[in-house]
Formats: structure tokens, sequence, C-alpha cells
């Protein structure tokens, strides 16, 4: 069995540059990865199956998945590789600007290429990536980049692997194509040149606006991260709802962890790493 992790899915940073023609907006983002995220399974079986465990399997349709997509993306470039038994350990909230099923997606990628020695370079799995969404390409990279173009041309960033890094999410869903349509279609500029967390820092998250406009309890997310401890940066991470922190150690992000754990018991809260 082959089994492949699906990371979630950070953006630092997310400048909207302008509306393209095709109706997909152009943006300027800061991908980054978590340790923690989803996993995907797959190997070759007697018939066709697929099964989804984990917090969040209830959220998502077995039928309607990018899970699905990916592989038929795949068969279509690669041929099929016969039945597949598929798992999908679904540990991260679902649309919540945190990639999940985009990182699903490249996840299976990854899983089937190795399944039929398909070199991980080859571009027709980049291709099918793009033909999955916006945020596949990044999500099969799978490291820090500077994303450009509908987030799918990629330019490799180090600087924060290791960084201690908290999650929360309202367990409210948002909807990414509800977000960008309430964009107000002004471009306040590009991501500043230089080290990653001056890069962060001094960047936006210009999908924040119009995600507070539709679902008001990411303020109140971005409000508590912020007054809880110290932390390097705090900011909403995609089209929301799942908001970040940065901080300087586990220690201190053990503190925050806890006190919004007990101040919002009902909240998702995950503990993690910069990759
Ligand atoms: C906003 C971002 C930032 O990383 O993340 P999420 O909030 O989804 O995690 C991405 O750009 C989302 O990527 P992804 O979730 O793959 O988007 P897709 O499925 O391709 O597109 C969903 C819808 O979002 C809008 N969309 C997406 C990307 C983009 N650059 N411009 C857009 O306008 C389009 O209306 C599209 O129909
Ligand atoms: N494997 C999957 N994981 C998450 N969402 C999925 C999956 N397959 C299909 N979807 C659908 O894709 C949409 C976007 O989900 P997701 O990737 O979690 O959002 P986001 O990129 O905002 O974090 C959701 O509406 C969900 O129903």
């Amino acid at each position: 069995m082959i089994v492949e992790r699906a990371p979630a899915k950070i953006n630092l940073a997310l400048h909207v540059r302008h509306r393209r023609p095709d109706g997909y907006h152009a943006i300027e983002t800061l991908f980054a990865f978590a340790r923690d995220g989803d996993a995907v399974s797959v190997e070759l079986a007697a018939a066709s199956s697929f099964t989804i465990t984990g917090p969040f399997a209830a959220a998502l349709s077995t039928l309607d998945n990018l899970v699905l997509a990916a592989i038929e993306a795949f068969a279509s470039a690669f041929g099929t590789p016969g039945p597949l038994a598929i798992g999908l350990d679904k540990n991260l909230p679902v649309a919540s600007g945190i990639g999940g099923g985009s990182a699903d997606a490249a996840a299976v990628l990854r899983a089937l290429a190795r399944l039929t020695q398909v070199s991980p370079d080859d571009p027709r799995l980049a291709a099918c990536a793009v033909e999955l969404g916006a945020d596949v390409p990044a999500c099969l990279l799978g490291r820090a980049a500077l994303g450009t173009g509908r987030g799918e041309q990629l330019a490799p960033l180090d600087g924060l692997a290791g960084t201690p890094l908290l999650l929360v999410n309202p367990r409210v869903a948002v909807s990414t194509a509800a977000v960008f349509a309430r964009w107000d279609g002004e471009d306040r500029g590009p991501i500043a040149e230089g080290g990653l967390l001056d890069r962060a820092l001094s960047g936006r998250n210009d999908l924040e606006a119009p995600a507070r406009a539709i679902a008001p309890v990411i303020g109140d997310v971005l409000a508590v991260l912020g007054s809880t401890g110290a932390p390097l940066l705090t900011r909403m991470s995609g089209s929301g709802a799942t908001c970040f922190a940065l901080y300087r150690d586990a220690t201190e992000r053990a503190h925050a962890a806890a006190a919004i754990r007990a101040s919002h018991p009902d909240w998702w809260c995950l503990e993690s790493a910069l990759a």
C-alpha cells in the first residue's frame, strides 16, 4: 500500500491583483505547508473502493470528491492503473482556506505516480494538477513558494521551516468562489522582495475583508489569535475561515493553543509547524 501525506496549505500572504478574462483572479501568494494534514492511501485491488475516515469524513461525499477527480485526471494522462482501493484520512476541515481538497488531489497524483513508476517530475503530472484546481500545483510541489498567475506559477522559497504554527477554524465553511466574487476590485500592490518572514509580515490577505463579510466570526478568530501570547504573525489563510499564527517557540504555541481551546472549545485548533 502506498501512503502519501496531504499537508495543510497556508497562504502566508495573498494579494489579489485583478480579475482575468477567464473569470479567475491573478494572485500573488506566499504558499507554505504545515507538517500535518490529511493522508491518502492507494493500492491495486480486485475491485475499486473509496473509504473516508477521520474527524471530517462526514463532511465529504465518496461520489463527488477531488480524490476521484485526481484519479480520473491521472488515468486520462497515463492510462488506468487498474482497480484501486483508495483511503482518505480527513483531518482538515472542509472548505476552510487550507486547501484540504487540493492537498488530497495532489497526494493522489503523487501516490499513483509512485504506484505506476511515473517520475514525480513528469510534466504530464503537473498538467493534471493545473486541471484539478488553482491550488493543486502548489500542493504537488509541497514546499514554500511564491505563487503567481492563478497560483500555478511557482518559485520555491526557503526561510521558515520548523516555525511553530497554530491553525484555528471556527467550524464555518466558506466558499472560495463566493469570497473571490466579493473582492472589491482594488489592486493594493505586489508582495515585497526580501526574506520570507519579512515578505509575509509586510503582506496582506486581500480576501480577509470579503471573507469576513460572509463569515464575521473570522474577525473573532483573528482577534483571539492576535491577543493570545506574542505571535510573530497572525493572518487568515486562503479564502478562510481558517486563521493561523506563527510563534518563536513551541512553548508559546502550546500556551496559545491551551488558552484558545479553553475559551472556544467549539473551534478546531491544530498545533503544527511549517514544513
Ligand atoms: C484562495 C486560494 C489561495 O490559495 O485558496 P483556498 O481558499 O481555496 O484554500 C486559492 O487561490 C483557491 O484555489 P482552489 O481552491 O484550488 O480554487 P479552484 O477550485 O481552482 O477555484 C474555485 C473558484 O475560486 C475562484 N478563484 C480561484 C482561484 C483564483 N486564482 N481566482 C479565482 O477567482 C473561481 O471562482 C473558482 O471557480
Ligand atoms: N477530498 C476533499 N477534501 C475537501 N474538500 C473536497 C474534497 N473533495 C471535494 N471537496 C469539495 O471541495 C470544496 C473545497 O474544499 P477545500 O479544498 O477543503 O477548500 P479550501 O481550499 O478552501 O480549504 C468543498 O466544497 C468540498 O466539498
